[in-house]
């Protein structure tokens, strides 16, 4: 692939925000995107549509922990993203080379149905940039001719109005493929290359691994404890980790149940990995989630992705995990709530 490469994003919000602005740093990229909410703010910006990116840089090891310091280094870090196409729907546009999907994993079967005519099996990889585990699934069910790359991010961003950006902390990136045995291991390879070179050219922090799912489970034991607690309480991560003497023991039991569970799927987490999470949240400030945003916001939490199936692996299997299903329990009835009032 040597000219120009179709990219289409799929969930223009913060993080997909954040990765077309690092894609189209390359000149290769044509980029489409699909935007829904911020549709009309995105192609309100003048004759050419895009996004404003207040990107903040990291240059010591992508998981520090500072807020952007002022109001002046923040402009000075304004970005805008350069888009092809906009359009509302994958229906609206034609197959790609890749799509990158940054949505929200929530009713994932169904959102990966619409996204069929973006999708040719000979041509297209399919990039998923989201929390979770299982989250390939669905998307090889329905394209099982098609590469994937899988995706951790550790950058933290939010989209603070329709159209407007802020990378608020950290940057870094695990990509690999999620191997697909009925194709070619040198066309996967490819396929993999060419996407990691944008990245390259986008001037992003990221590794790739040959073990993503080790990768996803990591960060998993992370979501599932810093996700549900911020969102439950609705407070920072220090906030509740100050908040009684049982909230480190908790956080930590809460850990182990699904170092357990990812062991049981034959992904060998070790216990030192809670020492390991521990010790990154403790660098940091207080911080919340994306899954506490979207609760603050009324929006569906990603559930599934990142309790529901650790929780349903754990009863397949018949691995206790009794914190992980309380939370799972109430974050669903909150989770209700939430999409009852949409
Ligand atoms: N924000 C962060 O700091 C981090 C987020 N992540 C993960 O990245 C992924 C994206 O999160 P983030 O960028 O924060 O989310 P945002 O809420 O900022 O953006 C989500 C985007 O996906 C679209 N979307 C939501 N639901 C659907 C759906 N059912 N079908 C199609 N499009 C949908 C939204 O469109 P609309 O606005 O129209 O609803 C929006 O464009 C998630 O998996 C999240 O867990 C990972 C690390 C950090
Ligand atoms: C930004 C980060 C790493 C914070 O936990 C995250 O993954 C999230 O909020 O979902």
């Amino acid at each position: 692939m040597s000219g120009q490469i179709d990219v289409l994003l799929y969930g223009l919000g913060a993080i997909g925000s954040f990765y077309a602005f690092i894609l189209t740093r390359s000149d290769r990229v044509r980029l489409t995107v699909v935007a829904r909410s911020n549709y009309e703010a995105v192609r309100a910006n003048v004759s050419t549509p895009r996004i404003h990116i207040y990107r903040r840089r990291w240059p010591i090891d992508g998981h520090g922990s500072r807020e952007l310091r002022s109001t002046a280094r923040t402009m000075a870090n304004r970005h805008f993203i350069r888009i092809e196409a906009l359009v509302k729907s994958p229906a609206d546009a034609s197959p790609m080379d890749y799509v990158v999907c940054a949505h929200k994993a929530i009713d994932q079967d169904q959102v990966v149905a619409q996204l069929a005519p973006v999708v040719d099996s000979s041509r297209t990889t399919i990039v998923i940039i989201q929390n979770g585990v299982g989250n390939e699934e669905p998307f090889r069910a329905k394209f099982p001719r098609c590469s994937i790359l899988t995706c951790v991010t550790w950058v933290g961003a939010t989209q603070t109005s329709p159209g407007i950006v802020k990378h608020t902390k950290s940057e870094d990136m695990q990509i690999g493929l999620f191997p697909n045995a009925s194709l070619d291991k040198a066309v996967e390879q490819q396929r993999l290359d060419t996407f990691t070179v944008l990245l390259h050219n986008g001037r992003t922090r990221f590794q790739i691994l040959d073990d993503m799912q080790q990768q996803r489970w990591e960060k998993v034991v992370w979501n599932v404890a810093w996700n549900s607690l911020t969102t439950l309480t609705m407070v920072d991560t220090q906030t509740w980790l100050h908040s009684s003497d049982d909230a480190t023991p908790f956080t930590r039991q809460l850990m182990q149940e699904v170092i357990h569970i990812a062991r049981g799927c034959g992904v060998p987490l070790g216990d030192d990995l809670i020492d390991q999470l521990m010790e990154k949240i403790n660098a940091m400030p207080g911080i919340g989630s994306s899954m506490q945003t979207d609760c603050k916001n009324g929006r569906p939490l990603e559930i599934d992705v990142i309790l529901g199936f650790p929780v349903t692996k754990s009863r397949e299997l018949g691995i206790p995990a009794p914190f992980l299903e309380t939370l799972y329990v109430i974050l669903r009835a909150v989770d209700g709530r939430l999409r009852a009032a949409l």
